[in-house]
Order: C-alpha cells, then structure tokens, then sequence
C-alpha cells in the first residue's frame, strides 16, 4: 500500500534491536484516516470471504481493527486481553505470548462468550514480526472452534520470518507494508513488493 509505504519513510525511524517507530501515526498517535484507508484495502483483498468477527490483540490492534470493521460490515471487534481482571468474568480461552515490544511474556485471554465456534475470523495487529502474537490468536481460534479466514496486518517486518511461516502454513495473510530491510545506521528502510 503506497500510502502506508511513503508515511513510513517519512515518518519512521529505526530503532537498534529490529524495531521500527511509527507511533507518530500507527501505535501512539494515531492517523484515523489512514487506518480508514487500510481497512478498505483489506476489505478489496478479503472480499467474499465469510467474515464473521475481527480479532485483535491489546493495545496497538485496537484501533486499527476497530476502523478496518466499518468496511466488512460492521462486525464485532474483540480484542484479547494480555492482564486479569475483575472485569473479565466466566469461562475464558487463554494462552500466553511473548511481546516483541515489552519483551516478556504476557496472558492472552478472550471470553468464551465472544469468540464462537461458527465465527469466521479475521485477524488483525499493527505489526507482524516473529509471528508471537498472532500465534496466540491463532491458538485461541482453535481452542473456540472458530475459523480464521485471513490475517491482515499494517506494517510486516519481512526480514523476521513471522509472516512467511504463516504463508507457508496456508493462511492468507495481507501485509499492506513489508519492510525487507532496515538499518539502524543509515535509517534506510526497504520494502518488499
Ligand atoms: O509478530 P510478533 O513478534 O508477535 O510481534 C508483533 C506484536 O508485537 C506488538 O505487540 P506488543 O505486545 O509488543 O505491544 P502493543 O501493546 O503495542 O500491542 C504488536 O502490536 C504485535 O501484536
Ligand atoms: O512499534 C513497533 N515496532 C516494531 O518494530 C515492532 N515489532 C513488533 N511490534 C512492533 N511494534
């Protein structure tokens, strides 16, 4: 996705340890136009699947998903949750994740009342590394019996193998940006295409 592409040269920065700030327009400051404008090319690749339900990961998914839920008609959007809480009540499907940002490992935990055994899922996160956290997804998926139907992602760090793996495994996945390379050095991003 160009748009996503040009904002990222112009706005990212690259951090040592593999990591690509775009939290002046993806996951701080978020740019509601853009997302709006991501959620429509996932809507031209997914067209015609089933798409039941969206499933994110907290936080940076959030939003993201909650704007890409506008163009597949208005579907719910549950987010897993990485803590316990008071507010989460009943039966639960859990698993745990190591996050690639806070580097530890972290509950992730649906409620069995929002994750079903007819939902046909789609799967959406910000960004798409070693593949951790949508692993976690993917498990609780299974656990609930649902389907994933695809997996759409904003920014893929294609240098990681996360996506790749998933690809080979057969799950349809849309990166709308894949970084081929980066250098911490020079700050010189490449994209695959
Ligand atoms: O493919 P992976 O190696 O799993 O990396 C991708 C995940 O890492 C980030 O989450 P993180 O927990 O770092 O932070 P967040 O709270 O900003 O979502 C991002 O939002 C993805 O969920
Ligand atoms: O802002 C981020 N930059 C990254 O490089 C990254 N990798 C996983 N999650 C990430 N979040």
């Amino acid at each position: 996705m160009q748009e996503l592409e040009e904002r990222i040269q112009a706005e990212g920065t690259v951090k040592a340890g593999d990591v690509l700030k775009v939290d002046a327009f993806l996951n701080h400051q978020c740019d509601v136009r853009l997302f709006d404008h991501m959620g429509a090319a996932w809507a031209e690749h997914f067209a015609g699947k089933p798409i039941t339900k969206i499933l994110t990961i907290e936080a940076s998914g959030i939003g993201i998903a909650c704007c890409a839920a506008r163009h597949f008609g208005d579907v719910p959007v549950v987010f897993a949750k990485k803590a316990q809480s008071i507010n989460l009540d009943g039966d639960q499907y859990t698993t745990t994740v190591y996050s690639f940002t806070k580097q530890k490992e972290f509950p992730v935990i649906v409620s069995k009342k929002y994750l079903n055994p007819g939902d046909h899922v789609l799967l959406i996160d910000d960004f798409l590394a070693n593949g951790k956290a949508l692993r976690g997804l993917i498990e609780l998926c299974g656990k609930a019996g649902a389907t994933v139907e695809g997996i759409g992602i904003a920014v893929e760090k294609g240098f990681q193998g996360g996506g790749d793996s998933l690809r080979a495994e057969g799950y349809d996945v849309d990166s709308l940006a894949i970084v081929e390379s980066m250098d911490p050095e020079t700050g010189k991003i490449e994209f695959r295409h």
